[in-house]
């Protein structure tokens, strides 16, 4: 019946996920970068991109938030993605709502291997759209001064891009090494990296509309040091303070 293969799915996917998390977490270790292709398949893969789309169309996308830089003149042009910030319990995302739902999947077996860090919490998910038209974010850190984010996790949705005719190459720098990761923001492909100074990185020139859907994974000790930190206003650079629990595996739907 359907919904035995619904749960036989279910099932497979969890074990795959199993498998996932301890490669993801033996990268992040070794590189503090890791690389999944082919992550939901096609079919959810489009599905995703039908809603975000949708979701663009709408209207709902703002100008990305300027990042406050040191100079005025730093202001000029920070960055030029579009965005918006879903929690997949929106109409008409419930393949949003799926993919953040393995995306914790994976995050809460590796949480349990990467014993320096408690992580029981994220940020909502951020839908970005660079719109095309030479638009780019030029190199940063995601969280520079400790605001409680650990590991940035990005799901790509850009079917047959080729960098040479449409740019958006992600290029990371990791510190302490003279090696780039040159990062093709390719369909189905899935990414994490430590979010902090050990990863400075820049997204280069795109020329044709490129989405992504990230999700910030919080360290719990971090996080709580943060808030106690930023009681009030909270750094300008940082995330929207919002923290929500992850999609237990365990729990149905
Ligand atoms: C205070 O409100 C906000 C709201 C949204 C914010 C979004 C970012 C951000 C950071 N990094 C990237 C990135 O590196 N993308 C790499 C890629 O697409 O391949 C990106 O697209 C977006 C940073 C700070 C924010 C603050
Ligand atoms: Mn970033």
């Amino acid at each position: 019946s359907a919904l035995q293969t619904k749960d036989q799915y279910l099932t497979i996917l969890r074990s795959r996920f199993g498998v996932l998390a301890k490669y993801v977490v033996d990268c992040l270790t070794k590189y503090g970068i890791c690389v999944i292709d082919k992550f939901l398949g096609d079919v959810t893969g489009h599905e995703i991109l039908k809603e975000v789309m949708q979701l663009s169309s709408t209207g709902v996308m703002k100008q990305g938030q300027l990042v406050h830089g040191p100079s005025s003149s730093s202001n000029k042009y920070i960055r030029g993605d579009m965005i918006t910030w879903v929690d997949g319990t929106e109409p008409r995302s419930e393949n949003i709502h799926f993919l953040i739902s393995c995306m914790d999947a994976v995050m809460l077996q590796c949480a349990s291997k990467l014993d320096m860090y408690t992580i029981n919490e994220r940020t909502k998910a951020m839908v970005a759209c660079y719109p095309g038209r030479k638009t780019r974010y030029v190199r940063h850190v995601d969280n520079p001064n400790g605001d409680g984010r650990c590991i940035t996790c990005i799901y790509y949705l850009n079917e047959n891009w080729d960098v040479r005719q449409h740019g958006g190459l992600l290029r990371i720098y990791p510190e302490g090494s003279d090696r780039v990761a040159n990062i093709e923001p390719k369909f189905d492909r899935l990414l994490f990296f430590w979010s902090d100074r050990r990863n400075p990185h820049e997204v280069e020139e795109s020329f044709r509309e490129r989405y992504a859907i990230t999700v910030w994974y919080y360290d719990a000790e971090e996080r709580a040091q943060a808030l106690k930190k930023f009681k009030g206003g909270s750094d300008s650079n940082s995330i929207k303070p919002q923290a929500v629990p992850l999609i237990n595996a365990d729990s149905q739907g």
